[in-house]
């Protein structure tokens, strides 16, 4: 039998980083997945396949080399959601090398330390050939380290006894609410590995999927009653998303009270937003009301995120060329290049958006739409092997 889980990756209408200091923010999830299936190989066959199609990596080992290097921690299986300490990372990163990890690649290998610590604590020493492949770019602000997270965690759940799934039926199905608050947990777990300090907004609203307001580790649900389109723009400006959250911590301990001040405006933004989302449209003129505000909250938004030090030439390339046709844009996820969000009003005609594509293709950019706020992380069984 194989194990599919797919988990949606995301956008932060308001409040990145933020978040990371306790402020609110408002998420949404969009319609581009992760997928990753997992199928148990016998038990004498000895070895844990991972292929990471996105990124062209495969690696193996047996499974008697990862219990020789991870002996220290006794019995791997954790019923609750346990954080991989630093001696742990540091095995790890032995069984990574062993595999002669791509020096030009290796921003990439906290994902596989991830990968092998939620393997382990969730399944233990078990043979099988895991396979990941995505639609989300990987480290572009779109929350693809989550989405990673969601679905890997999601997939293990459904092997391990901690979970009871009705493995007959077909198609996608979802996890019940407390189930999937352990998929949730276990994510966040895999976050910390990949990010240092993540608030859990992306894992969250990867695995409940929708619109979700996200303050110090809590999550409400948003009803949004608002047609919602973003053009997402791809600067391909590469980042890391764990560097530029440690360069605004270090900004906030230089500068306490102006950062202070900063994210509370910004967490009055992310109010705004869930308030304004919420709120049913009467007519088409205060839907057009609406949308414009939704447009000055973006730029406010993205002024501050300028301020913390998160923007980037190629973002301001977007906000301006965006600005052009009359249309309010910020950047989404982390910043320091990756993907920037441009409010698509109503009003706006198919004819404005494809200029505007065009220009920013101009700049190398690449600009889609994606549906938001769908569904979160949802699992398959695939009986014909
Ligand atoms: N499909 C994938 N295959 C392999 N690694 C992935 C994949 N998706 C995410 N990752 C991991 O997540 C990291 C990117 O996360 P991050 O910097 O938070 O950017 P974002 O979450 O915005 O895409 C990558 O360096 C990699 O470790
Ligand atoms: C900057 C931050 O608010 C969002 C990061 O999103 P992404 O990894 O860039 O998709 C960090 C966090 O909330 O954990
Ligand atoms: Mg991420």
């Amino acid at each position: 039998m194989e194990v599919t889980a797919r988990a949606p990756g995301k956008i932060i209408l308001a409040g990145e980083h933020a978040v990371v200091h306790g402020y609110t923010a408002v998420a949404s999830s969009i319609d581009l997945y992760t997928v990753f299936s997992i199928r148990l190989r016998s038990e004498d066959d000895d070895t844990v396949k991972l292929k990471l199609n996105d990124i062209g990596l495969d690696f193996s080992w047996s499974v008697r080399r990862i219990k020789e290097v991870l002996s220290h921690l006794g019995s791997p299986f954790s019923s609750t959601p346990t954080s991989c300490s630093l001696e742990t990372i540091k095995s790890l990163a032995t069984l990574v090398d062993e595999q002669s990890f791509p020096e030009t690649k290796i921003g990439l290998a906290s994902g596989v330390y991830a990968f092998l610590w939620l393997y382990t604590s969730i399944l233990g020493f078990k043979p099988a050939t895991v396979t990941v492949s995505s639609e989300l770019p990987v480290g572009a602000g779109l929350g693809s380290s989550a989405a990673y997270c969601v679905s890997l965690s999601a997939a293990l759940l459904a092997l391990s006894d901690s979970v009871k799934l009705d493995v007959s039926q077909k198609g996608w199905s979802t996890f019940n609410e407390s189930e999937a608050e352990l998929v949730n947990k276990w994510a966040f777990e895999g976050e910390k590995i990949i990010h240092g300090k993540p608030s859990g907004v992306d894992n969250s609203v990867s695995t409940f999927g929708n619109v979700i307001k996200f303050k110090s580790g809590v999550m409400t649900r948003v009803n949004s009653n608002m047609p919602l389109r973003m053009l997402i723009t791809n600067t391909k400006v590469g980042r890391d998303t764990k560097a530029l959250v440690a360069n605004v911590s270090a900004r906030k301990s230089r500068h306490p009270d102006a950062m202070c001040s900063v994210l509370n405006a910004i967490e009055a933004i992310s109010d705004e937003w869930s308030t304004i989302i919420q709120s049913h449209a009467v007519d088409d003129l205060y839907l057009s009301a609406n949308e414009e505000k939704l447009g000055e909250l973006m730029e406010m938004n993205q002024g501050l995120l300028l301020s913390i030090g998160v923007s980037h030439a190629s973002i301001e390339n977007v906000l301006q060329t965006s600005m052009k046709y009359k249309l309010a844009s910020k950047l989404t996820g982390a910043g320091g290049g990756g993907c920037v969000l441009t409010l698509l009003p109503t009003h706006i005609s198919g004819e404005v958006i494809g200029k505007l594509v065009e220009e920013l293709g101009s700049f190398g950019f690449q600009s889609f739409t994606a549906g938001i706020g769908g569904k979160g992380v949802q699992i398959s069984f695939d009986h014909s092997s």
